[in-house]
């Protein structure tokens, strides 16, 4: 395990020593089989694999969750052990963020809309945490889910930006039996609320099927909000098509889209999204 970037250095320049290639999964912890599956993706495309886990303060707003969200840091270093990663790196927050640190990186465009507006100033947390981690690891290759999709635009926008010499790698989403997207989260979720979170995946499962056949825009994203809140979702944040690739609204299916949601079940805020095609 490293808990300082002195640590995690010195092991990645004996790997490079040794002539191994070095991939980084960066995540939350609370560790799932979704994250597992970026592991084991990493495995494929590299011969050392380090797994940071750390709940980073500045993408969370002044009322979400940081101090809820889940820390669990002994399972997860077996857990990540368990399905062959190689380093687990645990910075402190005074590591990550020592006194009088002021420098933030700030990605606009593909920033902009969805959790952008829903969480202002998330994405200036997530990239700079991520532009750390990688300048921290220097890694060949670092793996993001899909699940975190704008996440993951923003995180290639940022490295091809800023000249990072690493190859970005976006996983497809890990769903439970029922669809729904895993996620730390989902262990906010009451027995009651369990199976309606279901609802998110098969709802925009519908909606995508509705989009390619013609259906309008407009019309088939607010069915689907008004179907999520007849399902008892408390609040959609948004339900929206963007365009897969450059995330600008869309408001006719011509080119390969995506339906992007975030809603509250309870106090527990689900994202979801999936691909749709013209
Ligand atoms: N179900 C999933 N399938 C694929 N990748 C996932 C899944 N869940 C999380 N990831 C990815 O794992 C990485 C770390 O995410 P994170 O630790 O925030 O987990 P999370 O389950 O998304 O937690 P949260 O509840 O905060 O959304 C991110 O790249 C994220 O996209
Ligand atoms: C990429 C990340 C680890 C940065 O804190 C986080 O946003 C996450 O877990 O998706
Ligand atoms: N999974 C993205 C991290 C966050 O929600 O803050």
């Amino acid at each position: 395990m490293a808990r300082s970037v002195a640590e995690l250095r010195a092991q990645v320049r004996d790997w490079r020593a040794a002539g191994l290639t070095v991939a980084l999964v960066p995540t939350m912890g609370a560790l799932h089989a979704g994250h597992m599956s970026l592991v084991r993706l990493a495995l494929t495309k590299a011969d050392r694999v380090v797994v940071s886990v750390f709940v980073n303060p500045t993408q969370f707003g002044p009322t979400e969750d940081f101090s809820a969200y889940p820390r669990q840091p002994e399972q997860d270093s077996a857990a990540i052990a368990a399905a062959g990663g190689h380093l687990v790196y645990l910075p402190t927050v005074a590591e990550m963020y020592p006194e009088g640190a002021s420098t933030m990186v700030e990605v606009s465009g593909v920033s902009a809309g969805l959790c952008g507006d829903a969480r202002p100033g998330h994405f200036r947390g997530v990239a700079t945490i991520v532009t750390k981690l990688l300048l921290q690891a220097l890694p060949d290759v670092a793996v993001f889910g899909e699940k975190d999709f704008q996440q993951l635009m923003v995180i290639r926008r940022l490295v091809r930006d800023l000249d990072i010499p690493v190859e970005v790698i976006g996983a497809p989403i890990v769903r439970e039996a029922d669809g729904l997207a895993m996620s730390s989260r989902n262990a906010y979720l009451s027995a009651e609320e369990r199976p309606v979170a279901a609802r998110i995946h098969a709802i925009l499962t519908e909606t995508a099927g509705a989009l390619a056949g013609g259906r309008p825009v407009t019309e088939a994203c607010a069915a689907a909000t008004a179907a999520l809140l007849d399902s008892g979702f408390r609040a959609v944040d948004y339900l929206e098509l963007r365009d897969a690739e450059t995330l600008t609204p869309v408001t006719e299916l011509t080119r390969p889209a995506r339906l992007f949601v975030a809603a509250f079940l309870g106090r527990t805020r689900l994202i979801d999204n999936i691909g749709v095609q013209p």
